[in-house]
C-alpha cells in the first residue's frame, strides 16, 4: 500500500502533507515522522503535517517537527493547508482554532490571541538564568510570546550578524524552557518593518517561520518599537502581520505546492 503526499512550502519553510481523510495512514510516531522528514534518506521537510477529520472544525492539522516531536502550531503550514483546501477553512490545532482564507498566491490566517504567560518571569532573572554564550551576556533581555507555540525574541542591531547556530540550540534547550523554545533574532528597520531569523525548535534555522514572525511582531509592538501592522522579512521572503483591536493576530503571505508523490511505509520501518 502506498501513501500519497503533497510537498508544499511557505517562503521556503517546507512541509510534507499527508491527508488522513482520503487514505488510511499508519499511526504517526516520532521515529516515522523524523524518518520521512530526513533530507538524505526520507522525503525531506522542516515539518510533517497530518490532516485529520475534526468534530469542532473543518479539519484538524497535526504538526511534527523534523526531529519527530509533535508541536502545537505552524504559521507557514497553516497558510499552505489553506491554499491546499482552496476555500476558507476553520482548522483545529493543538495551539487552538485557526481560520485560513486563500488569497492569490497564498493565504491569510487568523492566528488567535498572543499569550504572555512568561511575563511572570522577571526578565532580569531570565537573563541571569539563561546560559548565554560567552560574549553575549550584554544582549538585551528577550521578549517571550506564545502564539500557540513558544517563542523568545532577541532584538539586536543586526540579526544577520548573529551566530544563530551557536545561540539557537543553547536557548532552545535552556532549562528555563521545559518544553524547549523557538529562538528569534530580529532587527527593527522601521515602524513597519522588521528583519528576522528563526532557530526553530526541533529543526534548526529555517528560511521562514510564520509563528516566529507573529511572535516577533507582537513582541516589538508591545515594546512600542513598531506600529500594529508590520512587514516581517525573513530569508525566504516577507509576511504581513497585523495585531487587530480584538487582540487577534492576522498573518498574510505566500504558500505554494511544490510536487506530489507516494511512498511505501514499509520503506520507513512500518510493518506491512
Ligand atoms: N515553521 C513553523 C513553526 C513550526 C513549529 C516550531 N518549530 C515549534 O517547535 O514550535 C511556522 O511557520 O510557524
Amino acid at each position: 500500500m502506498r501513501i500519497a503526499f503533497t510537498k508544499m512550502h511557505g517562503l521556503g519553510n517546507d512541509f510534507v502533507v499527508l491527508d488522513g481523510r482520503t487514505q488510511a495512514l499508519p499511526p504517526m510516531t516520532a521515529p516515522l515522522a523524523a524518518a520521512l522528514a530526513d533530507r538524505q534518506t526520507g522525503i525531506g521537510c522542516d515539518q510533517l503535517i497530518l490532516i485529520e477529520p475534526s468534530d469542532s472544525a473543518d479539519f484538524r492539522m497535526r504538526i511534527f517537527n523534523a526531529d519527530g516531536g509533535e508541536v502545537e502550531a505552524c504559521g507557514n503550514a497553516t497558510r499552505a493547508i489553506g491554499v491546499l483546501h482552496g476555500v476558507p477553512a476553520r482548522i483545529e490545532t493543538l495551539g487552538g482554532l485557526l481560520s485560513a482564507t486563500p488569497i492569490a498566491g497564498g493565504a491569510s490566517v487568523e492566528m488567535g490571541k498572543p499569550r504572555f504567560e512568561w511575563d511572570r518571569i522577571p526578565l532580569a532573572y531570565a537573563m541571569d538564568t539563561l546560559t548565554m554564550p560567552v560574549g553575549w551576556e550584554d544582549l538585551d533581555a528577550p521578549a517571550a510570546v506564545n502564539v500557540g507555540n513558544p517563542h523568545v525574541i532577541f532584538f539586536v542591531p543586526d540579526c544577520h550578524a548573529v551566530d544563530l547556530a551557536r545561540l539557537g540550540p543553547l536557548i532552545e534547550y535552556d532549562p528555563l524552557f521545559p518544553d524547549r523554545v523557538n529562538v528569534n533574532v530580529a532587527t527593527i528597520r522601521a515602524r513597519d518593518a522588521i528583519d528576522l531569523r528563526v532557530w526553530e525548535r526541533g529543526v534548526g534555522e529555517t528560511r521562514a517561520c510564520g509563528t516566529g514572525a507573529c511572535a516577533t511582531a507582537i513582541g516589538a509592538m508591545r515594546r512600542g518599537l513598531v506600529d500594529r501592522r508590520v512587514t516581517v522579512t525573513l530569508a525566504g521572503g516577507s509576511l504581513a502581520i497585523a495585531w487587530r483591536e480584538d487582540d487577534k493576530i492576522v498573518m498574510t503571505g505566500p504558500a505554494t505546492e511544490s510536487f506530489r508523490g507516494t511512498f511505501d511505509p514499509a520503506d520507513f520501518g512500518v510493518p506491512a
